[in-house]
């Protein structure tokens, strides 16, 4: 079925702002840069050719970036655009051309620098003092984030010497790939998620609401760009140098180029050597040098006719799948491995490659033993694009996938519409019972900060523990000087760590604090299926004790409050096995708190809530959502998470779904506003 051109640009339309919501708004990418690049060309290009078509919210005529609701929104004095960009050398040949056309010369001469992959920024300077910060924003308009700016270090809070009475200097704010992947491997050992390039990263943080975080997460910035009434340099060169005098940070990499040949020389030059730069880059930007010239071309709606970027395609590389090995994951899901042919890729050497899944496998049609295509773009990641089907060997099998669990030999289970094939012995399979352990001392849970999930992992391997309950058997003895393995997952390299005095200290004193972690946390560590936060509370607070749970029946769980049957099963299963009994015991012995604790209530002495089901939505000013829950249960009242025909109050916070709001408004229940609520208990 073919498309009409109409729906074309309506769906490359939709689909492009999507992906500029998420890239610039959620500072995530669902797809690489250069398949972004190459649907809005296709956009253009159609919408040239059928401008009748051409929608009101089209990305091709605007900046990509948006403002956001958390900051004061500030106009640019000038606009701040995007640049074209291309990824063809002909292209260049194409916007030389265009430039001399527009100036009517042969006599112009370009300045080149890499082009920094970052968060642009505008900084203002009054009386030689740093007065403002601006992201790009729109491009009329952005965000003022001078005290996260104020943060980092390279830029100056005060000039000194000579400088301009008032003007703007425009950069580019980065994560220098160090310290983006010092804060990935602190992640990783922290079992948090994974940041996925440094440039999402610093925008993410540019735009986070306390400064102090700005501040560790050690942001830099490269300035390139010089504006004002009072600035009179004939060139964009006079002007860097200027910045350099005044002591801007700016990256030494730029060239002059004379002629378009010299832009091709500082392009190859740069194409592998970008790599051993401090900063991500994704390519150079060139620039007409003659601020007179520039002014001739001048700008189209989106971007200036006197820059352009080339941006280096990611590098790919061929090489041999030498096997497929599978991983299990702490969840029991199975990831497939490529292990290749080491191959040298954008400055790293590549070994192994996720294949994510069964139906990847069978799209790449990927077979052991064939030649397969890697790409490695300004991503930190390695990924199998293709087969080279001309060298498969005329012998070659179909690759079959994996039927039972590589770490326990427990038959494979894949559910009806998922993806992910799954190892079903959960309590068994050694990465899952890593997994709980990893679980139990989570931040929601257990809250041992000192241990992260590389430390458990060589607890195991030293077979220093096989369970939850060995932790807290753990001597500072057993911990300083162990050593252990740890291998990347990805590039399948290990690295000998090991704990050391102060950590080995750290760890014994983090369990022994863990002890007078509340019971409801310690209930929600235990990993017990669909036992999440919320219910381990729900079920703390109406058994009391560890014991009157395991000793309810069915009934008696389904009888809580918001407790449905799936759960209730779970529960009583969980305690009918005789291993978690143990467990129970032991973590008891260990002292560890199995029963609540009483809330006191002296500065709110009415229960005004009592009797009442409270539903709580949205974002407050002075609460944490739990902790209002948890004052709601202190006053008597019953939380509820869902609007029904029984819900006596709504307390709505910031940004609360419209549907549930009109629910309660249908349904008649009451509605209070923060204020009101706040107003309501201090009487
Ligand atoms: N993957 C995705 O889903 C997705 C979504 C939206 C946008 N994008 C990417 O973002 C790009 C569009 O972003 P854009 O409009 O900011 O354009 P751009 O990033 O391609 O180019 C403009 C920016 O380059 C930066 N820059 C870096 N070094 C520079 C230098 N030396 N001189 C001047 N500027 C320099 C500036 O911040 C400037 O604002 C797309 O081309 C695409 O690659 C990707
Ligand atoms: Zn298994």
């Amino acid at each position: 079925m073919s498309t009409s051109p109409q729906e074309k640009i309506a769906n490359l339309t939709k689909e492009l702002n999507h992906h500029s919501y998420l890239y610039y708004q959620e500072n995530k990418s669902e797809i690489s840069d250069f398949e972004f690049d190459q649907k809005l060309k296709q956009l253009e290009e159609l919408e040239a050719a059928y401008p009748e078509f051409k929608l009101e919210d089209s990305p091709t005529h605007r900046v990509g970036g948006t403002i956001t609701k958390n900051f004061n929104t500030v106009y640019h004095k000038s606009r701040m655009l995007s640049l074209g960009n291309t990824y063809s050398k002909d292209d260049l040949i194409e916007f030389d051309k265009r430039v001399m056309k527009g100036l009517g010369t042969e006599d112009y001469e370009y300045f080149c620098e890499l082009k920094f992959d970052g968060v642009a920024i505008s900084l203002l300077y009054e009386q030689g003092v740093l007065s403002q910060a601006v992201t790009r924003g729109d491009g009329e308009k952005g965000d003022e984030v001078t005290s996260n700016v104020k943060t980092i270090r390279t830029i100056p809070l005060r000039l000194n010497g000579d400088y301009p009475e008032t003007f703007e200097v425009r950069g580019e704010v980065f994560m220098p790939k160090k310290v983006f992947k010092a804060l990935n491997e602190e992640r990783a050992k922290n079992g948090e998620a994974l940041l996925a390039n440094p440039r999402n990263t610093a925008s993410g943080t540019l735009k986070m609401q306390d400064s102090s975080v700005v501040a560790s997460r050690k942001l830099d910035c490269y300035l390139y760009s010089l504006l004002g009434d009072a600035i009179t340099t004939s060139t964009h060169e006079e002007s860097i140098h200027l910045l350099e005098r005044m002591n801007f940070n700016v990256s030494p990499t730029y060239a002059r180029c004379k002629s378009l040949e010299e832009v091709f020389e500082y392009i190859n030059t740069w194409e592998q050597k970008r790599h051993e730069l401090p900063v991500e880059t994704d390519g150079i930007v060139i620039k007409v040098n003659s601020t007179a010239h520039q002014e001739e071309l001048g700008f189209t709606a989106k971007t200036p006719r006197w820059a352009i970027s080339y941006k280096y395609k990611s590098e790919a590389a061929e090489t041999r799948l030498n096997n497929i090995t599978y991983q299990v994951g702490r969840t029991g899901a199975i990831t497939p491995v490529a292990e290749l042919e080491p191959v040298l890729l954008a400055g790293t050497t590549v070994k192994r490659a996720s294949l994510h899944n069964a139906n990847e496998i069978e799209r790449l049609d990927i077979r052991i033993g064939d030649y397969v295509f890697v790409e490695k773009g300004g991503e930190i990641i390695p990924k199998i694009t293709g087969v080279n089907h001309d060298r498969r060997a005329a012998d070659s099998k179909e690759t079959i996938y994996q039927n039972s669990c590589p770490e326990c030999g427990t038959p494979l289970v894949r559910k009806e519409g998922e993806a992910n094939h799954y190892c079903p012995n959960a309590d068994g399979c050694p990465p899952q019972v890593m997994g709980r352990v990893e679980h139990f001392i989570s931040r929601n849970a257990m809250d041992i900060a000192h241990l992260g999930p590389k430390t458990i992992e060589g607890l195991f391997q030293t077979g220093k523990i096989s369970g939850i309950a060995d932790l807290y058997s753990l001597t500072f003895e057993d911990l300083n000087g162990l050593k252990f393995e740890d291998k990347d997952e990805l590039t399948g390299e290990v690295k000998i760590r090991s704990i050391k005095d102060k950590s080995a200290q750290n760890i014994v004193e983090s369990l022994e604090a863990s002890k007078q972690i509340p019971f409801e946390s310690v209930l929600f560590g235990l990993g017990i299926r669909y036992v999440g936060r919320t219910v381990a509370e729900k079920l703390a607070e109406h058994f009391k004790t560890i014991d009157n749970l395991r000793n309810a029946s069915m009934e008696e769980v389904i009888a809580v409050h918001e407790i449905g049957e799936r759960i209730a099963e779970s529960v009583v299963n969980f305690f009918s096995i005789p291993e978690n009994i143990e467990l129970i015991e032991r973590l008891k012995a260990a002292g560890l708190q199995m029963r609540m604790e009483e809330t006191q209530t002296p500065e709110y002495q009415t229960q005004i809530f009592q009797g009442k089901t409270v539903v709580v939505s949205g974002v407050f000013e002075s609460f944490e959502r739990e902790e209002l829950k948890k004052l709601i249960k202190s006053l008597g009242g019953k939380v509820s998470s869902s609007i029904s025909g029984s819900t006596d109050f709504l307390i709505a916070g910031a940004n609360m779904g419209p549907a549930k709001l009109e629910k309660a408004q249908n349904l008649g229940t009451q509605i209070l506003s923060e204020k009101e609520f706040s107003e309501m208990i201090n009487q």
